[in-house]
């Protein structure tokens, strides 16, 4: 898993003081906001919203929804308004990132430096304004630009990166559908507002000090429109669809993705491993995975069903980001009505001793320390302290028990007209092929 490696290891421990928003009042900000939802621009949309309109290309942008300090041309530098220069804290394939502190009120900031010149940089510098707001999005804070690059302006994220935390083995599945969650309200707000992210991955999963996540690196995110086929291999190799490497793909492949992540996150490992890029690919193209014995053994039938409907080749039933939401799996541990419905003790007692074969056991003997982390406060998905046999893990055995049975008899996908445009035997783009060497390369 050489990909893993390549980020900074771990991270310090940095102050992260409360943002303070000194290029926007408060007062043009709502004005902002109003602006948008008038136009039914979901900027900042509540979680677990349903999104009534899904604006059409460049609508924020259009409408002038994309906030002054974020918008680009500006005459303003980067020096005026930051102190910059301080702790190198990434290094991507186009600049580096770094610690900068507000010459007015002292706060520290992330700032993104990208090499201008590649087309893909104005892209990801477009997409950061275009989709920043979403909480579950690391907010861009400003934009600058100089003869040379652009700097972007960030959230600080302190917490680091999501692999970090998973370095140690499984975790609880209770702490798994806590990320996913989390992950999949950042899709379906992607999504909604027409952008394929095409890497997700734990790398590219940032934390605050506080414990939330923050999707970050919008470096191979892409517009797309309703009904539209995307074209040209991206992503990272172990968490690429399999219908990117055969040329024709949708948003659908950030399902997979994602999918991939929460089989690392139930199980400890990659659902598809390989010496080299080529032996991952053919991997992801034809391996059949087999959710029943092995680590599998210890894991919630409707949690193997949520990753097999996820990690599916068939594009029309792989599950979209909103019937993830909706997963009874997902349902379960995320919402808290559904956890507060009487349970008779007597159907408790029956149910006791089929728990370890349905949740998640604590010594599954997958090894180390589980992600959850107390330290952190209660809205993290890493607070969670469902990874021990305890009251609440036994009341748990007779939900999923039973949810192991209703999940079976749903049916939550539905045909995906987009993808009927896919077939195995669609040609590879050209372009894709050029991106397959850098993609072999990256890995
Ligand atoms: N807002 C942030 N707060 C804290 N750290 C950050 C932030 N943004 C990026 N980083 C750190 O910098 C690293 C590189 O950032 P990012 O992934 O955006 O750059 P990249 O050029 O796209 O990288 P790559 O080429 O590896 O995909 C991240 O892995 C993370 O460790």
């Amino acid at each position: 898993m050489r990909s893993m490696k390549k980020k900074r290891k771990g991270s310090e421990r940095l102050n992260l003081p409360e943002i303070s928003r000194s290029h926007c009042s408060l007062e043009r900000r709502s004005r902002l906001n109003k602006r948008c939802r008038e136009y039914g621009v979901a900027t900042v949309p509540p979680r677990s919203a349903s999104f009534l309109v899904t604006p059409p290309r460049g609508l924020k942008r259009k409408i002038g929804c994309i906030e002054k300090a974020t918008q680009m041309g500006r005459s303003v530098r980067i020096g005026d308004d930051y102190v910059t220069g301080g702790i190198k804290i990434g290094q991507g394939k186009f600049g580096s990132v770094s610690v900068c502190r507000a010459r007015a009120g002292g706060a520290e900031y992330a700032c993104k430096t990208l090499k201008k010149g590649d087309e893909t940089v104005h892209r990801e510098v477009e997409i950061m304004q275009h989709v920043s707001g979403h909480p579950g999005v690391v907010n861009l804070e400003a934009v600058y630009d100089d003869a040379e690059c652009w700097h972007l302006v960030m959230e600080l994220c302190s917490g680091g990166r999501l692999v970090d935390r998973m370095r140690n083995g499984p975790c609880s599945e209770h702490v798994a559908a806590g990320i996913l969650k989390e992950v999949m309200l950042v899709v379906k707000y992607c999504h909604h507002m027409g952008v394929v992210h095409r890497d997700i991955k734990p790398e590219n999963i940032l934390l605050t000090g506080s414990g939330k996540l923050k999707l970050a690196d919008f470096g191979l995110a892409i517009r797309i429109s309703e009904g539209q086929s995307l074209t040209g291999i991206a992503g990272s190799p172990a968490y690429v669809a399999p219908e990117v490497l055969l040329g024709r793909y949708s948003e659908k492949v950030d399902i997979w993705s994602s999918g991939v992540l929460l089989h690392a996150l139930l199980v400890g490992s990659l659902p598809f491993k390989g010496d080299s890029p080529e032996a991952v690919f053919e991997e992801v193209k034809n391996v059949k995975l087999d959710f029943q014995t092995g680590a599998w053994e210890s894991i919630s039938k409707p949690a193997r069903d949520l990753v097999g409907r996820m990690l599916t080749r068939d594009i029309s039933a792989r599950i979209t980001a909103d019937e993830v939401l909706s997963h009874p799996w997902i349902l379960f541990y995320t919402e808290q009505t559904l956890k507060m419905l009487p349970v008779k003790s007597k159907l408790k007692l029956q149910h006791a001793a089929a728990c370890h074969k349905f949740v998640s056991a604590p010594e599954s003997g997958l090894g180390g320390i589980r992600i959850d982390d107390g330290s952190l406060e209660d809205s993290s998905p890493f607070s969670s302290s469902s990874g021990s046999c305890n009251s609440e893990y036994n009341d748990d055995c007779v939900w999923i028990d039973a949810l192991a049975t209703a999940v079976s008899r749903v049916r939550i996908s539905e045909t995906n007209k987009r993808t009927k445009l896919w077939g195995p035997t669609s040609p590879i783009d050209q372009r894709g092929s050029s991106n397959m060497k850098s993609l072999c390369k990256a890995f």
